[in-house]
């Protein structure tokens, strides 16, 4: 459902993610890893479609067989739509907005009828662990960090994008929140969407991915299951990043996504 080939990306003539190509199927769960600045970030916009306009984008990013490297989130066509959770989830939601009018707003394109809206509401914040009659009259600004990010996701699961991005979400939180917030992904990537998830974190790749592909200085220097990624790395930066999450106690093969 995703076909990442040979994409570039630049900054005038500094190339800053070099040739990267990866694919995935529908349902398929992908990691992207590696150290900071070797192109994660970049490579999820592009994906996505949220690059910084000064940027520019060479090579193909096809959705569903449509071709929208280069093209802004808002200008894609649905089926080929990425839903975006990025690590500062306060900037993606209107502050005075409730997130009972967030979650309704994004569900009037699916349910004309408001009672339906509701109900859908309420279930999707059940769905990420939040009571409907606690946060749904909150604003933003009334929510913890993590709270926030589970917001997030909630609209990631109403929206029908077939592919969700996720920009290193955990980033900010504590442990429990960001098993909560993990969880929560899963379940919004569920269904058969695709889900290209970024993090620096080997231990939160194993426990949420299938497939892990590592970039190294805006290349793709890696790409395989994620047990194989685990036990024996074929590259010298994979090992390195193995050996970091080992230092912070990788979880048991038992743990690991299938
Ligand atoms: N708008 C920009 N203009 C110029 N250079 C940029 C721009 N955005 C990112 N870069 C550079 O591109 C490189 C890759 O950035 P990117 O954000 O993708 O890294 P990353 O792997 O996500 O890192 P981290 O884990 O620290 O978030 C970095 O060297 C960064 O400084």
């Amino acid at each position: 459902m995703l076909d990442v080939a040979d994409l570039t990306v630049s900054a005038g003539r500094t190339t800053l993610v070099a040739g990267v190509t990866f694919s995935l199927s529908a349902g398929e769960r992908v990691a992207l890893v590696g150290r900071s600045g070797s192109g994660k970030s970049l490579t999820a916009s592009a994906v996505a479609g949220c690059l910084a306009p000064d940027l520019t984008v060479r090579g193909s990013v096809r959705v569903n067989g449509t071709d929208v490297a280069g093209v802004p989130i808002a200008r894609r066509p649905a089926q080929a739509r990425a839903a975006l959770i990025v690590q500062d989830s306060a900037a993606a939601l209107e502050p005075v907005t409730t997130v009972r009018r967030h979650l309704g707003l994004a569900l009037r394109a699916r349910h004309s009828d408001a009672e339906t809206r509701t109900a859908a509401a309420e279930s999707v914040l059940r769905a990420v662990d939040l009571e409907p009659a606690v946060i749904g009259p909150r604003r933003p600004a009334e929510l913890s960090g993590g709270q926030r990010q589970r917001v997030c996701i909630a609209l990631a699961l109403v929206s029908d994008a077939p592919l969700l991005v996720a920009d290193e979400p955990t980033t900010a939180l504590d442990v429990v929140s960001a098993r909560t917030v993990v969880d929560a992904v899963r379940t919004a990537a569920d269904r058969g969407r695709g889900l290209v998830f970024v993090t620096h974190d080997l231990a939160i790749a194993a426990a949420l991915c299938s497939r892990v592909v590592v970039l190294d200085a805006g290349r793709v220097v890696e790409d395989a299951p994620v047990r194989d990624v685990l036990t024996r790395p074929a590259h010298a930066v994979t090992a390195d990043l193995v050996e970091r999450a080992r230092a912070l106690s990788l979880p048991s093969s038992t743990a690991l996504a299938s």
